[in-house]
């Protein structure tokens, strides 16, 4: 090889490459020192060039208009810094890897090949104005992705560019060395992807730009759907491809688009660890990440104890499909996670518009200044064609005047005056501020005892009012909490409404949930709701930044859910990536592309032409062994295809008792590293199975338990539930127990296909007793 003529002339290039970049390094790190200079003056000599003055209120604005400057410049200065060393830490990653793929392509009505390199990102040189190497991003750069060699074209802003594809390289470049170079047809060449999926998994996900597959690139590089939806088998790179789509996107607008205005929602916490090196080492800005869960919280737990949804599914894991309490829950979330409750909240916002409003009373030192049934009065008294939302807004500003009004009156009541009396010198002072503030322009003088007195009243009250002034405007008046418990409590206005369509365990469904919630729980198929009806009342709490939201596990969002994000996120494109052969949540058993719980609702919201569905069959996490044991747990699921890639067959351990089950799988996982496999995952069906097994595995092996608070990946076997597995892999999986009690029905099903799909190279699955009929 080492004489092959092509080899040598690809070192030599390689070699004018790692130069190159070693030149910019250099350059950029003088750049980096430079601008860190910079900002290390700025931010000692910040004082400095303010000068601060608060005598008067000319002066403070002056002050205040100064240091907003100063903040401005040096927030400009730590960003071109922040921009140099990002940049540096892609060409030192770069120097590592310069590039990885190489066409040459002949543009139709010419004769000259361009020779194409490709890598994470491109080299310059400036004195030709020529790349040595074109960022895998470039409109050019498709070709390497999409067509193998012969007639081919891409897209660029000024029309389509159509050519022949003269050829197509892989390389591998570790260390800067050439180690191998692959010439390659329709795919990226399998020589390389074996290598990389043959590889060990570990605590972070990797970038995959050196072998995106077609299918792949179609959906990264999509920019014409504001709806993409991605059904994707397991382990067939919605992840990777989602993560690989917003550095696409942030390189292809780069002058609009940051990291801020793109959300990426994960399954958990520990996922969004696992995800977060991939845009980094692409040397890009992580794109903001948080889960559903947290919203939830964030937004409800003052009031509630909210219940999430890993507690959901532990209770209904817990509880057999043959009792009364099976029965009710699940029929609690279908209805509350269908388009047909959304109906039901949304006529009973339209209804509130008419009646039935509930307000709070205001109160001020134990008396009610404002009643709830003046709020009513007036709240109905505005004009009935107006939103309900819009009226609120009416009705808080009418509370504002109300409440400027009373405080006129208040200054003359006698606790006025007694806290006037109790002032001291400080406060006098904080009076006087306080009050020339509201004066503007004016002059306040304490110039006579009446007058100040006057003057003292005026503040004292406006100091006691400002948490009631703070109330009105955050709609304080006015609760989600108690409308959602008055819908489900009022029989009468279901009852007026023969259209509403409500199941049959409607009473006791909402029974149920009453009482919940007065005992201060929510459950989580009631969250979503409840804050879809307060954001109708209310308007909602718009994130109107946000051009793009991608979903991870989509298919765990009930329509419910995707309804209420397309509110939270008004502007935003979407990209959903899911898999209904993993849809273990009851509110989406039975989802898929038009039902009530699958993405039928997307296709409402947004209209059937602005979604784009694409399917990926290909999986390429696991050997082909374990993709054909895992497809025969779901006899019906969605197509899966393998990556030819194969391995151990997966094995079956049956034990008579725990005892036995404990010890061989310590013996597996001694077995499991001899093999070589370094990261190893033993997966139970709950977390309190989790909690057990650990307890037992732990005077064995040194286990670490996952659980749902757990951000970060701990060393060791780790013991987890399954649906705390959700979007990870291990090299090696163990299934705790699935047994026929422990995997009986068909609900179970996609849950123990979840846990099995999770392995990469070896799977075993232990049973005590006997087998699960699923695995039959
Ligand atoms: N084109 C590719 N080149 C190299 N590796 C790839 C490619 N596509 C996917 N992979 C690898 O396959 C594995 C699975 O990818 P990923 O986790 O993105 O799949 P997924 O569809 O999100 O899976 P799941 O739904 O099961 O969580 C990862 O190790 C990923 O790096």
């Amino acid at each position: 090889m080492t004489q092959d003529p092509v080899w040598q002339e690809e070192k030599k290039r390689l070699g004018h490459v790692l130069e190159r970049i070693q030149e910019e390094i250099k350059r950029t790190e003088a750049l980096s020192e430079e601008r860190l200079t910079t900002v290390a003056e700025a931010r000692k000599d910040f004082w400095s060039d303010i000068s601060v003055n608060l005598s008067n209120r000319d002066d403070i604005m002056e002050t205040y208009a100064a240091i907003t400057q100063q903040s401005m410049m040096l927030g400009g200065q730590e960003r071109s810094l922040q921009h140099a060393e990002d940049n540096r830490y892609r060409l030192l990653r770069m120097y590592n890897s310069p590039y990885f793929g190489r066409i040459d392509f002949t543009e139709d009505g010419t004769d000259d090949t361009q020779q194409i390199y490709i890598g994470i990102g491109s080299v310059l040189d400036e004195e030709t104005q020529t790349y040595w190497v074109y960022d895998w991003r470039a409109p050019v750069s498709s070709l390497f992705y999409d067509y193998p060699p012969g007639p081919a074209s891409y897209k660029t802003p000024a029309g389509t560019i159509d050519g022949q594809l003269e050829l197509k390289r892989q390389y591998m470049i570790r260390g800067g060395e050439l180690k191998a170079l692959f010439d390659t047809g329709v795919t990226i060449g399998d020589e390389v992807l074996q290598e990389i999926l043959g590889g060990h998994a570990d605590d972070r996900m990797k970038s995959i730009v050196a072998t995106i597959q077609s299918e792949q690139n179609r959906i990264i590089r999509d920019d014409t759907h504001p709806v993409l939806i991605v059904q994707g088998a397991a382990g067939s790179g919605k992840t990777s491809v989602a993560l690989q789509r917003v550095a696409y996107l942030m390189y292809k607008h780069r002058q609009t688009l940051h990291a801020d205005n793109m959300v990426l929602f994960s399954p958990n916490a520990l996922f969004n660890s696992y995800v977060a090196s991939v845009l980094p080492e692409l040397g890009e800005a992580n794109m903001q990440q948080t889960t559903y869960q947290e919203y939830l919280r964030l937004r409800l737990s003052r009031q509630f104890e909210v219940e999430d949804a890993y507690d959901q599914i532990e209770t209904l894991l817990g509880l057999s499909p043959e009792d009364s309490d099976y029965e009710l829950r699940t029929a609690s979330i279908r209805f509350k996670s269908s388009r047909a409750y959304i109906e039901v909240i949304e006529r009973y916002a339209k209804r509130l518009e008419k009646e039935g409003m509930l307000f709070q009373d205001l109160i001020f030192r134990g008396r009610v200044l404002i009643s709830r049934e003046r709020m009513a009065e007036e709240f109905y008294r505005l004009d009935p064609g107006l939103k309900l939302s819009n009226k609120l807004h009416l009705l808080k500003e009418w509370l504002l005047k109300e409440l400027k009004e009373l405080a006129k009156l208040e200054r003359r009541k006698s606790w006025v005056k007694k806290e006037i009396e109790l002032l001291d010198k400080e406060d006098y002072q904080r009076a006087y501020n306080a009050l020339q503030k509201q004066a503007g322009e004016r002059e306040v003088a304490f110039d006579d005892a009446q007058q100040e007195a006057l003057l003292l009243a005026k503040f004292v009250v406006h100091e006691r009012f400002k948490s009631l002034r703070s109330r009105i405007k955050a709609l304080r008046f006015v609760s989600g909490a108690l409308l959602y418990k008055q819908m489900l409590s009022d029989e009468s206005w279901t009852a007026d409404d023969a259209t509403l369509s409500l199941p049959g365990e409607w009473d006791a469904v909402r029974l149920w949930t009453l009482e919940r919630m007065e005992a201060g729980q929510l459950p989580y198929e009631d969250a979503t709701p409840l804050l879809y009806l307060t954001g109708l009342m209310e308007g909602f709490h718009s994130y109107n930044a946000v051009r793009h939201v991608l979903i991870d596990e989509a298919q765990d969002y009930s329509a419910f859910q995707l309804a209420f994000l397309r509110r939270l996120f008004p502007r935003a494109r979407m990209t959903l990536l899911g898999d209904f052969n993993q849809a273990i949540y009851a509110h989406t058993h039975g989802g898929g592309d038009t039902a009530d719980t699958g993405y039928g609702v997307v296709y409402d919201l947004f209209g059937k032409d602005q979604v784009e569905l694409i399917r990926l069959v290909r999986s390429y996490r696991s050997t082909r062994n374990i993709v054909d044991f895992t497809l025969k747990i779901l006899p019906a699921g969605e197509p899966v295809e393998a990556f030819n890639r194969s391995g151990e067959d997966p094995r079956i351990l049956q034990v008579k008792d725990t005892d036995e089950l404990h010890r061989v799988i310590a013996q597996e996982v001694a077995r499991l590293r001899e093999k070589g496999q370094q990261s190893i995952a033993v997966i139970c069906k709950t977390a309190s199975e989790a909690r057990s097994a650990n307890d037992a595995l732990s005077s064995l092996l040194q286990t670490e338990l996952i659980t749902k608070d757990t951000r970060i990946f701990p060393e060791g076997v780790l013991v987890l539930p399954a649906y705390l597995a959700k979007g990870l892999e291990f090299d090696a999986v163990i299934v705790y127990n699935a047994s026929g009690k422990r995997y009986g029905n068909d609900n179970e099903r996609k849950l123990l296909y979840t846990a099995c799909t999770r392995a990469m190279h070896q799977l075993t699955v232990c049973a005590v007793g006997s087998v699960s009929p699923l695995l039959d």
